[in-house]
């Protein structure tokens, strides 16, 4: 399947198991594949006929400022859920990472898979 990606997205949301996490807004960093629903653009050169990844960063940014997440388990379902609800897309690939949130670790995430078939 042919798919758009997005890597390292930055956005802000309320996330975190503890109270004092959920206090202010936190980064977080999105990697994100998005499967196309056909291969229409490709042919018709149309961005009406694909998933317009500057929409879908805008709509992520913005349904992250008005949510709030203990997990980020349940941050990778609400975006995969968005992905496949308002943008269509047939399969979606959400990683999410809290950077620094871990002394000493590089790098701590989700990573998830969902199809149509999930929603
Ligand atoms: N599997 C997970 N483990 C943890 C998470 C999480 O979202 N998923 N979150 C936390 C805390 O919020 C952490 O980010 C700070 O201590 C702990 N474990």
């Amino acid at each position: 399947m042919d798919h758009i990606f997005l890597r390292e997205v930055r956005a802000n949301t309320l996330i975190g198991w503890y109270d004092w996490e959920r206090t202010a807004l936190q980064p977080v960093v999105l990697d994100l594949q998005i499967g196309l629903p056909s291969r229409t653009a490709s042919a018709s050169d149309d961005l009406i006929d694909t998933i317009d990844y500057d929409k879908v960063v805008q709509r992520l940014r913005a349904s992250l400022l008005e949510q709030q997440f203990l997990l980020l388990e349940a941050l990778a379902e609400h975006i995969a859920r968005l992905l496949l609800t308002e943008f269509k897309a047939p399969w979606v690939s959400v990683a999410v990472t809290k950077p620094g949130i871990l002394q000493d670790v590089g790098q701590v995430g989700v990573h998830i898979e969902r199809s149509q078939s999930a929603v």
